[in-house]
């Protein structure tokens, strides 16, 4: 596999040529950004099948793994952002070379369900799109005896954006890969192509 990681960093239209080598290889490279609550056990459950159980904020960090969707391969770079509030600015960065986007909130946190819709307005006004590929992911299903949002809601909110979702446990192992195939399959789709429907898993 080759790996492009260099070339898709440095500049668009390098990105752009890299993304069309690839397609001729019948492999794909995407990025994706993800962001808030949780989003650094999930990068880590996704890319070494460990969870992590201590809290250590994310200046950033970059994950990198090949994944097969429908007997397709792909290379998969995360890039695991650093805490996101109402208030934070954006890094203009965020909007450039990225694919698709895994916004994250924690089913127990009202506030966190709150931070990732001024997170998704923030990434339509930078990149100037109406629609973007997105997996919006309810995480921490293991603490469900102190859930605040609801499987429902959280769907209601993904489709109202036409994204994907998902309900995860990053503790649990749980949902974790289907992200990042969901992810897949959203770009995918934005680039044309058929996706499956996704689903509300409640645990
Ligand atoms: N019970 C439970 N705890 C989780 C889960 N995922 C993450 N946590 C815990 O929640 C806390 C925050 O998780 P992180 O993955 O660091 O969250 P983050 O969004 O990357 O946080 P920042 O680095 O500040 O941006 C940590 O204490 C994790 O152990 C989960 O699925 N279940």
């Amino acid at each position: 596999m080759v790996w492009l990681e260099v070339k898709c960093v440095a500049s668009l239209s390098l990105c752009r040529f890299a993304q069309f080598i690839f397609l001729t290889l019948s492999s794909r490279f995407f990025f994706f950004l993800i962001v808030n609550f949780g989003k650094s056990s999930l990068s880590i459950q996704f890319v070494e099948g460990q969870f992590v159980d201590s809290y250590d904020p994310t200046i950033e960090n970059t994950f990198t793994k090949s994944t097969k969707v429908n007997s397709q391969e792909y290379e998969v770079k995360v890039v695991d952002t650093a805490g996101q509030d109402e208030y934070s600015i954006f890094p203009a960065q965020y909007s450039m070379d990225i694919h698709g986007y895994v916004l994250v909130y924690s089913i127990t946190s009202e506030k966190s369900f709150d931070v990732v819709q001024v997170i998704y307005e923030k990434l339509l006004d930078m990149t100037g799109k109406v629609h973007l590929p997105i997996v919006l992911v309810g995480n921490k299903t293991d603490l469900h005896m102190e859930r605040m949002i609801s499987c429902e809601e959280g769907k209601r909110l993904a489709e109202s954006w036409k994204a994907g979702f998902l309900e995860t446990s990053a503790k649990q192992n749980e949902s974790v890969g289907e992200i990042f195939h969901t992810l897949i399959l959203e770009i995918e789709k934005a680039n044309g192509n058929v996706q499956e429907k996704s689903s509300c898993i409640i645990s």
